[in-house]
């Protein structure tokens, strides 16, 4: 579903250069769940920017759907560390943009607003305007808006970092059903070990800066997952400690 042929990223400005992606080759299968995770300034961001179609790669080719990004795409989703509601709108209108957006007509899309609401239970909040929900429930809407459309692939850039550790438990177990239920394709960047290894079936390790793959580590434990939970926790434990010592690894030489 997404593939990256050699992708390369260097950022020219007058304080020089920065090269913050090195050669990238990363085939992503329909409907797999692909962690990023990499020390900060490694590129996990560009990364996500480029598949997106935010940036024209330096150097390489990247495929969505069999078909080279060279622009924003309706069926890419994105979703940021900041829900960025606009706050005039109502929780239903926030979700709604999309359809404006893309001109799809919001009439047909409504219910489908209303059942994602209430999927990630804020049935009931649909009138209030986003200062009135906690930062956990603005972050639901964020990701209601970006299902909106039913997009193939989704793209987190470390969706549930800004929020306290059991809103982000709620919110991880709720991005595993969605993905369960509807299977977009996922690329989700992320600082947390605990959060990769719970989410992804695989975790790529990316070097510092240049961002090249260390390592891509399968992560073979049946769904759902959740870290408090007896029956696969010993594995779960293993992948923690593999990550981190990939992690760790200073001077960790790219594959
Ligand atoms: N538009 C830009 N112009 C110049 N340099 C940039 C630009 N965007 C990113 N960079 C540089 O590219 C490198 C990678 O940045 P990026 O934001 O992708 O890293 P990251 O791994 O997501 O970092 P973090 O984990 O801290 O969010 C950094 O050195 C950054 O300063």
């Amino acid at each position: 579903m997404i593939q990256l042929f050699g992708v390369s990223q260097v950022f020219s400005g007058r304080a020089g250069t920065v090269e913050a992606l090195r050669d990238i080759d990363l085939q992503i299968a329909e409907g797999e769940f692909v962690a990023v995770v990499g020390r900060s300034g490694c590129g996990k961001s560009t990364l996500l920017r480029l598949v997106a179609g935010l940036l024209p790669p330096t150097q390489g080719e990247i495929q969505v759907a069999g078909e080279r990004v060279t622009k924003a795409r309706r069926d890419i989703a994105l979703l940021f560390q900041r829900p960025a509601l606009l706050p005039w709108r109502t929780v239903l209108d926030n979700v709604l943009l999309p359809a404006e957006i893309f001109r799809l007509g919001r009439s047909s899309l409504r219910a489908r607003a209303l059942g994602l609401l209430e999927m990630v239970g804020l049935q009931g909040f649909e009138k209030r305007l986003p200062h009135e929900l906690s930062g956990g429930m603005q972050q639901r809407v964020a990701l209601c808006r970006s299902l909106l459309t039913g997009p193939r692939v989704l793209l987190m850039d470390e969706p549930f970092s800004a929020l306290d550790a059991l809103t982000r438990e709620d919110l991880s177990t709720e991005l595993q059903r969605i993905h369960m239920e509807h299977r977009p394709t996922i690329m989700f960047v992320t600082h947390s070990i605990d959060e990769a290894v719970l989410l992804a079936d695989r975790v790529v390790v990316l070097s510092p800066r240049p961002g090249q793959i260390v390592e891509i580590l399968d992560i073979d434990v049946p769904r759902p997952r959740s870290l408090g939970r007896t029956a696969h926790v010993a594995e779960l434990a293993a992948a923690q400690a593999e990550l981190h010592e990939l992690l760790m690894r200073r001077e960790a030489a790219p594959a």
